[in-house]
């Protein structure tokens, strides 16, 4: 991310992409097409690419800037009203930037207005979202106060997870069976049989839960597990002479955390992920908070994801259901342009720095989520009365 002056208001843009060199694509790989592969041609993901043969997605920023940028700093809200602190500025600069995506505690009857005479589908990230930012991603705990506020939700409204971690790590997380869950980015979605509209797909088969229901799992990725695996491997292998380096197997992708690696080093973490996805042109890369994420190049993305529940559940229809998304990171933008886009439902940025973002609304972090999620409980135990 880097931070784009606008007049008062710095905003956080995304982090760039690593150059195309370092993302280990060649040009004469898009779009890919894999061999004998059950994928649907809406899957193939093409990169567009300006005529220098550079892809139109690389911005100028290295990829160590995007790394140093990935993540914002903590910040406190300040009551200094001394006007030439950094802190006043931070300030001036998310309350203008607030002008323009309103809190969604405090724009609730304007949200909810919208709601009347609909259904609510909710859509929730976990990572930054449900739970707060740790150093140690094994360790990334959402509270019990937390469960219990999407327990509620859940009672009243539809309720997927949608996360960067393997559907099962994110299910072990949160524990709760009421919920959809979608892991991998959305690269691995569970969605109930009764709804099978999506039965015939190629990437769509039967499983069970873990209560034994039977379930449809949804793997568009499927074909890249043993690449993934491969991957996972050797990223182990090259990273662990890097102190505070973590690898992440999240099924259909890989995550390589430097949130615990001294800065000087960082480019060495990119360097191993370099060397390793140069010999796998059929994987890219993008990043997270102070992650590096290795995923397959195909079309499919949290957005994707939310289009494929909305359809699967049987929500679709834009004059019945109200679509909710909340989420804290740049793979959440997807899912705000998808509802953005389609004119149809609320993305809401979880973040107390200003950000570009696709969403509509912004909360400040997790504990404004939960007020958020209570709140919604509230609103419609008190219009069925
Ligand atoms: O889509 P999400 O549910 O938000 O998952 C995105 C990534 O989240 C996790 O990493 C992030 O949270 C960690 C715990 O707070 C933090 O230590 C790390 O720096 C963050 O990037 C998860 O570990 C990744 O695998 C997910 O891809």
């Amino acid at each position: 991310m880097d931070v784009k002056s606008n007049h008062t208001a710095p905003v956080l843009t995304d982090p760039a992409p690593l150059s195309k060199s370092r993302l280990g694509v060649h040009s004469n790989l898009f779009p890919y097409s894999p061999t004998g592969a059950a994928f649907s041609p809406s899957l193939f993901l093409t990169i567009p690419r300006k005529k220098t043969g550079v892809l139109d997605d690389v911005r100028s920023s290295s990829w160590l800037d995007a790394m140093k940028a990935s993540s914002p700093p903590h910040r406190k809200i300040t009551k200094d009203v001394n006007n030439e602190s950094p802190a006043y500025d931070a300030d001036i600069a998310y309350r203008t930037w607030m002008a323009k995506y309103p809190s969604a505690l405090k724009s609730f009857e304007q949200i909810t207005n919208k709601a009347k005479g609909k259904r609510i589908a909710l859509f929730l990230d976990y990572d930054g979202t449900l739970s707060p930012i740790v150093d140690n991603p094994d360790c990334a705990f959402m509270s019990d106060a937390m469960r219990a506020a999407v327990k509620k939700v859940a009672k009243y409204f539809p309720t997927a997870i949608i996360s960067g971690r393997s559907r099962d790590k994110v299910y072990e997380f949160v524990g709760l069976t009421e919920l959809y869950y979608a892991g991998s980015h959305g690269m691995d979605i569970m969605s109930p049989v009764e709804q099978s509209i999506l039965e015939d797909h190629p990437n769509c088969f039967r499983s069970s839960d873990k209560q034994g229901k039977d379930v449809n799992l949804f793997q568009p990725a499927r074909e890249f597990l043993p690449m993934i695996q491969e991957v996972h491997k050797s990223l182990i292998e090259n990273t662990k002479g890097i102190e505070g380096a973590k690898v992440e197997n999240n099924k259909f992708c890989v995550s390589v955390h430097y949130r615990n690696v001294d800065e000087k080093s960082w480019n060495i973490v990119a360097q191993c992920v370099e060397d390793i996805l140069k010999d796998y042109p059929r994987l890219r890369l993008t990043h997270g908070r102070k992650v590096l994420e290795v995923r397959p190049v195909i079309n499919w993305d949290k957005g994707k994801a939310v289009t494929f529940l909305l359809e699967s559940l049987g929500l679709s229809d834009c004059h019945d259901v109200l679509p909710i998304y909340v989420g804290d990171d740049r793979t959440d933008e997807d899912a705000f342009k998808v509802l953005r886009e389609r004119n149809c439902g609320h993305g809401i940025l979880v973040s107390n720095v200003p950000k570009e973002t696709n969403a509509f609304y912004s909360l400040r972090d997790p504990s404004e989520v939960m007020e958020f999620l209570k709140s919604l409980v509230i609103w419609k135990k008190s219009s069925a009365l």
